[in-house]
């Protein structure tokens, strides 16, 4: 389905980022993981054979993301999809009125630093190299696919710092869809509701049982390979642009 494709995801070596790698490489797709070189990106490129490379990167850094693409030109010769699934989690309350403290701002700014800066990093250095490829007969020559999150809609209480990230993406989808329409490249953003992945398993058993429950239908978290068959499905439809797609189970979050 995917074969000649190649594609960078951010994050690839956990969660959602892997399980997209996952699927593309099974559907004849290559990819450069890019994850913190202290993950197991490495392990998780080894395991998908040739058509996978590990580029360590931090999404925050221009040169980490520079020698990512020039990894991604010298193994495969071009990039046709920029999947970005980079992200932190935080949660604290603005103040803590008993304790007369107020949120760590290193916090909140690490956060929109990962989420929404690292993000857009990401963007601004890949989408140059998306540019090169000559248009399909549509005029298309590649796909940005963000991973927000429905936080960005209905975050809860401790989800300032995450919730303002999320939302950030979601604001800059339409504008960098527009800023790119005559390179013919789409953009397009993933708002998910729940997925059992690590960032989901920090928080604690009961928590996750109790927001499984609160998802309407299916009541239970997502699988991530879930993630993945939309990222694949927004690779093949090119009338999907400028827009975010929520991905949960009519999941609206409680307070
Ligand atoms: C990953 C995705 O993209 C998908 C998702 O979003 S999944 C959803 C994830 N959701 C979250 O992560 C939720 C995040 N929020 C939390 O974990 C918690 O609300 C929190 C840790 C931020 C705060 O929890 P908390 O129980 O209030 O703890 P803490 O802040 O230490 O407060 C301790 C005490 O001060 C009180 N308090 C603190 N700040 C308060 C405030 N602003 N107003 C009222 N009371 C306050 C608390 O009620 C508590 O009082 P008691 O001990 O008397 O009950
Ligand atoms: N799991 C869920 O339920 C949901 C997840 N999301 C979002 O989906 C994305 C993927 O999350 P998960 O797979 O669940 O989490 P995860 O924790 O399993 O994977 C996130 C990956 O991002 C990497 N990462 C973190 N900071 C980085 C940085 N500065 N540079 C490069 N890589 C970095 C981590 O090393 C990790 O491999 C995140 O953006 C998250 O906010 C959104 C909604 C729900």
């Amino acid at each position: 389905m995917f074969k000649g494709l190649v594609a960078l995801v951010t994050g690839g070596s956990s969660g959602l980022g892997k399980a997209t790698a996952e699927l593309l490489v099974k559907q004849g797709g290559r990819v450069v993981i890019c994850d913190l070189p202290s993950t197991k990106g490495q392990n998780t490129a080894k395991s998908l054979g040739e058509n996978a490379v590990f580029a360590p990167v931090d999404v925050t850094s221009e040169d980490d993301v520079k020698e990512a693409l020039q990894i991604t030109l010298d193994k495969f010769g071009r990039l046709d999809a920029l999947i970005n699934c980079a992200g932190v989690a935080s949660a604290s309350r603005v103040y803590n009125f008993k304790k007369e403290q107020p949120f760590d701002l290193n916090i909140f700014q690490n956060t929109i630093q990962v989420n929404l800066i690292g993000t857009f990093n990401v963007i601004r250095l890949a989408v140059g190299l998306i540019g090169k490829n000559a248009p399909d007969a549509d005029g298309q020559r590649g796909v940005v696919i963000n991973t927000a999150s429905v936080a960005a809609f209905d975050g809860q209480i401790g989800q300032a710092a995450y919730s303002a990230s999320k939302a950030g993406v979601v604001g800059m989808t339409l504008p960098l869809a527009r800023d790119m329409a005559k390179q013919g490249i789409r953009v397009v953003t993933i708002a998910p509701g729940l997925f059992r992945t690590p960032m989901m398993e920090q928080l604690p058993e009961p928590a996750i049982k109790s927001l499984e429950a609160s998802v309407p239908f299916p009541s239970r978290l997502g699988h991530p390979q879930e993630f993945a068959l939309l990222v694949q499905s927004i690779i093949q439809n090119p009338m999907l642009n400028g827009e975010t797609i929520r991905l949960d189970g009519s999941l609206r979050m409680q307070p």
